[in-house]
């Protein structure tokens, strides 16, 4: 698929490190970057290259030769003329073997540059099947330990652990490999259409190939928690924009008032009012293994009791291991209580510029600052410890505390409400997805970073096709009916 590039940008933060053209072409999915990262590097021959007749003539060595004194001027004037023909013709010659001498050389040269990058890229792929080897083995002897291991809370504070490629629906997540991926992602500072493309093309490899193979459910399975009597509309535009994603089924959990209204909007979405009532975690809780991703805080308000259920059923889903998305009054709840899902690496969240602000003051004490938007991002993802933060904005950071991806696909310039909403439904789909796929299909990278960046490049793209159709008068609704062509857009070429 082509995408012109300014429609799409890119760009990973290397913190402040310098790569140089080497890098970029080793850990980029192998390729090249653009022409523009590599200066062309110039090199002289070690010996002279002869200056052109004229102010060089002295330096040619020719013999000198003196002119008897008696000659008639005609003749002396012809032994002139022939000494210099002579003297040019051996010039010349000397010209043109330097000259010979020289592309001799530079092609000597390019040989041996040829060599160097073809046994690096042979270095690189030998790399990349032991990795590959690595990954398959861990993967075959966590299916063999999920038959004796029992289940166990978490402990992975400091480890990566987005790489297990295996159903955690069945295991817990203490089950998975503890694998450690240094400088997961690579792109560069100065990034090309490849690099973005490469991003677009990593998202593609997560999503799940339709097959009459599969059944209802398989292909996710996701729980919005959120909905209250004033607000009804965000978990609905989550919902449904997960199936519209791709999801197999969608649930919703909210007060008992909101329920019904949430039903009504749409037939599709399966609606348990249970959020206010007296045992809602034990209730979520029974539907956990059968969710593959949850989002938490669409619509859910601020109600204490509300955000009391919200807080036991982020504890549970996280003994389940189950990836989580934060979004609206879920984020408050964190900004209030960091600690309840600091560390826990399968959390994204995806906060505006106000719910940012708010939970970056929380963590670090200090204002925003405005000048280093993505050295904030990167602190406040290292501050709750390497969990993954979309920074929603004109232009979308996300980060893992490791690495800055910037998504800045072209949107619109309309801000109705809901749009968030859309991202984080989706982001339960891709978040799913991509952890599902592991870090094997997502080239090394974080998944979540992955995830990440396709729902945000969805949510804008949806945005654009909308405005192009609505103007000023476009809606959420008219975006989540763009969700389907805008996913074959970017993800189905
Ligand atoms: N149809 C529905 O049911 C919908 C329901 N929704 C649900 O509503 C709930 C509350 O969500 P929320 O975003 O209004 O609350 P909160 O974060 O307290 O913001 C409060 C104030 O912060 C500011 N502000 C906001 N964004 C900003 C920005 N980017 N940059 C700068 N400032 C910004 C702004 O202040 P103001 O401009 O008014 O001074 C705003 O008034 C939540 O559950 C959500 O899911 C929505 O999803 C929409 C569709
Ligand atoms: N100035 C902007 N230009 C282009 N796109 C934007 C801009 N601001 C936000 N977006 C996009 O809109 C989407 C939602 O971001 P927004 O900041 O509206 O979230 P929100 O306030 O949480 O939404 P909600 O109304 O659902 O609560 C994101 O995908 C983001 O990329």
């Amino acid at each position: 698929m082509f995408i012109p590039s300014r429609e799409v940008d890119a760009e990973l933060d290397e913190d402040a490190e310098l790569e140089s053209p080497r890098d970029n072409f080793t850990e980029d999915s192998g390729e090249c970057s653009s022409y523009a990262d590599h200066p062309i590097k110039v090199e002289c021959p070690s010996f002279a290259i002869p200056v052109p007749p004229g102010d060089g003539f002295k330096e040619i060595n020719a013999p000198t030769i003196t002119p008897p004194l008696n000659q008639p001027k005609r003749s002396k004037k012809r032994h002139a003329n022939l000494t210099l023909d002579k003297m040019m013709e051996k010039f010349l010659q000397q010209s043109v073997d330097t000259e010979e001498k020289f592309y001799r050389y530079e092609e000597q040269r390019l040989k041996i540059e040829d060599k160097r990058r073809e046994a690096e890229h042979a270095r690189e792929l030998q790399m990349l099947q032991m990795l590959g080897q690595m990954l398959a083995g861990i993967s075959s002897t966590v299916s063999q330990r999920s038959q004796s291991i029992p289940a166990s809370p978490p402990q992975r504070a400091n480890h990566r652990s987005y790489g297990d490629n295996f159903n955690y629906n069945a295991m817990t997540a203490a089950l998975s490999p503890p694998i450690v991926i240094e400088r997961s992602f690579s792109l560069h500072r100065t990034h090309s259409l490849k690099d973005m493309e490469n991003i677009f093309q990593l998202v593609r490899n997560v999503i799940p190939p339709l097959t009459g193979k599969k059944h209802k459910g398989q292909d996710g399975r996701i729980g919005i928690v959120g909905g209250c009597q004033e607000y009804t509309g965000a978990p609905y535009f989550a919902a449904i924009t997960a199936l519209k994603v791709g999801a197999d089924l969608s649930h919703v959990f909210c007060t008992k008032d909101a329920a019904t209204v949430i039903k009504s909007y749409s037939p599709e979405l399966i609606v348990h009012p249970v959020l206010d009532s007296p045992n809602a975690v034990h209730e979520v809780e029974k539907w956990l293994p059968r969710l593959h991703s949850v989002v938490i805080g669409p619509g859910l308000g601020r109600d204490e009791v509300l955000l009391e259920n919200a807080k036991g059923i982020i504890e549970k889903s996280k003994v389940k291991g189950i990836p989580i998305i934060i979004d609206a009054d879920g984020l408050w709840l964190i900004s209030q209580q960091p600690s309840l899902i600091q560390g826990y690496q399968r959390a994204i969240l995806t906060p505006n510029y106000m719910e940012f602000s708010r939970l970056y003051e929380a963590m670090l004490r200090d204002p925003v600052d405005s000048s280093d938007h993505h050295g904030c991002v990167l602190r406040l993802s290292q501050a709750m410890g390497n969990l993954t933060i979309v920074q929603k904005g004109e232009r979308d950071l996300i980060s893992d505390g490791e690495k800055v991806l910037v998504c800045s696909h072209e949107g619109s310039s309309r801000r109705c409400g809901g749009q968030g909403d859309l991202l984080s439904g989706s982001l339960g789909v891709l978040a799913h997805w991509a952890f599902l796929a592991g870090a094997e299909k997502t080239n090394g990278q974080n998944p979540f970073l992955v995830a990440a960046f396709g729902a945000c490049s969805l949510t804008r793209q949806s945005n654009h096709q909308a405005f192009q159709k609505f103007g000023r008068s476009m809606t959420a609704s008219d975006m989540v009916s763009e969700v389907g062509t805008a996913f074959n857009k970017l993800f189905e070429t």
